[in-house]
């Protein structure tokens, strides 16, 4: 348990823990809800890959040169030492990558370049700014080589992979580097999960798309916009999104939409305490909700419910609360659902340059920025101001209940996981 699991101090809020725990245990009720396909391993990335990768060659498949140079046998060095404590060898062929090279023949070396395949019976390759090319085209090489232990410079087959070895398993979020990897065994496809489909859904009559002009008392709809972001990263197809208008009627009729196109549905707004919203009445009205208030700020009203049998997370409607409940929420269920396996975000330990002035009973996820371990936190943590989350790398995190002063080691969540993704 990290110090930001710290329990709720106040009462009737659940702590962060919890809700994930919970999130968590439904995930698994609910299971993948992808299917699978399969995609050319060009567009793979950030796919969740849904089979075992077993390695059917070794990589490299034979012994190849690390270098440009002259591959030989180590005994014909012993046997060619000159009067003038030279080892001279002609050169016998001459090996390029993607040659099939031949046997060495006894007493000569072979002209090789990096990459290509050394001949079974040759035993070192040495770089050729080692050597003294005679005029005649005799090889001279370093005496030393007398005593030299061989296989130097040789990368040998299976150096990368063996044959047989598992690479990687079903739930493994794929990576560029993986795809590198996958080529090198000689896979052109691979069976994936199909990209989760994720509806975004916002209500509330003061929202205005982006593009029109805004009358009095109206904002532009931001939430649609981070979440489509924030899905989009971790490689899942957003359905919509989708505007409810303030009736219980038209969100009934979006989340009926949302549920027969889409896996899991989000909502950002209307989970709190007013009255002037129906996504809740809506939610309920197609199958069930439930309410928490999380011990943590921004972010205290979340919901978990399910609309025809289509998950829901309701997130707050507040701009920054969407960004951090999207983090340490919904992201995890996400994941899981979609068939991956869930990594959790790096946490850095660093030095906080700031302190707070009072302590709430809730963990507090401030937006703020990692630089060389200090923690620098936005001047205005309002959960309304998104820009702070679009300034900040992460979250440092004050525990419930923690006072931090200037200098005090804290933690900082990054928006990543060590193996790089969202
Ligand atoms: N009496 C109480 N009032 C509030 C409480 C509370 O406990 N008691 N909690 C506050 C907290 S904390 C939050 S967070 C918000 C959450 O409220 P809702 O989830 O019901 O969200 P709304 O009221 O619909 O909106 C809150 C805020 O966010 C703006 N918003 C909503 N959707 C969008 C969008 N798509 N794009 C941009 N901005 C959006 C909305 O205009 C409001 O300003 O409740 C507090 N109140
Ligand atoms: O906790 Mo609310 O989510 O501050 O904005």
């Amino acid at each position: 348990m990290s110090s930001c699991d710290s329990p709720a101090l106040m009462k009737g809020l659940v702590p962060l823990e919890d809700a994930r725990a919970v999130l968590a245990e439904r995930a698994l009720q609910y299971g993948t809800l992808a299917q699978t396909e399969t995609v050319a391993i060009h567009s793979a990335l950030t796919r969740v890959l849904a089979e075992t990768i077993t390695s059917q060659i070794n990589v490299p498949s034979f012994d190849n040169s690390a270098m440009d140079g002259y591959a030989l046998r180590l005994i014909d060095c012993q046997q060619h030492i000159t009067s003038l404590g030279k080892i001279e060898l002609i050169v016998s062929q001459r090996i390029t990558a993607g040659d099939a090279p031949e046997l060495l023949i006894d007493n000569t070396c072979a002209r090789i370049f990096t990459g290509a395949a050394v001949p079974e019976n040759a035993d070192m390759v040495v770089m050729q700014e080692q050597c003294e090319v005679t005029e005649s085209g005799q090889v001279i090489f370093p005496t030393d080589l007398v005593d030299a232990k061989p296989q130097q410079n040789i990368r040998p087959a299976g150096q990368d992979i063996t044959i047989g070895q598992i690479l990687f398993q079903p739930g493994r979020i794929l990576r560029a580097e993986d795809l590198g990897v996958l080529a090198s065994m000689g896979f052109s496809q691979v069976k994936v999960q199909t990209k989760l489909k994720v509806a975004v859904i916002s209500s509330g009559d003061e929202l205005v798309e982006p593009g029109n002009p805004l009358s009095p008392g109206k904002i532009y709809n931001t939430n649609s916009f981070t979440l489509i972001g924030l899905l989009q990263r971790m490689g899942m197809e957003v359905v919509g999104p989708f505007f409810a208008a303030d009736t219980l009627a038209d969100t009934q009729s979006v989340l009926t939409q949302a549920s027969a196109e889409a896996d899991v549905i989000i909502t950002s707004g209307g989970v709190s305490v007013g009255e002037e919203d129906h996504i809740k009445a809506a939610i309920s009205s197609g199958g069930e909700l439930e309410m928490w208030r999380l011990a943590i700020k921004p972010g205290k009203p979340f919901a978990l419910g399910q609309f025809n049998h289509t998950p829901v997370i309701g997130l707050p409607g507040n701009p920054a609360a969407v960004v951090v409940t999207f983090y340490q929420l919904a992201r995890d269920f996400l994941w899981a659902v979609q068939g991956a396996d869930v990594q959790p975000l790096l946490v850095l330990k660093g030095t906080a340059t700031f302190a707070t002035k009072k302590s709430i009973g809730r963990t507090e996820f401030l937006r703020a920025r990692f630089n060389d371990g200090d923690i620098e936190i936005f001047n205005n943590q309002s959960s309304g101001v998104l820009s702070s989350s679009s300034w900040g790398d992460g979250f440092a995190c004050v525990p419930a209940g923690k006072l931090i002063s200037v200098g005090d080691d804290i933690e900082f969540y990054t928006l990543t996981t060590a193996h790089g993704h969202g």
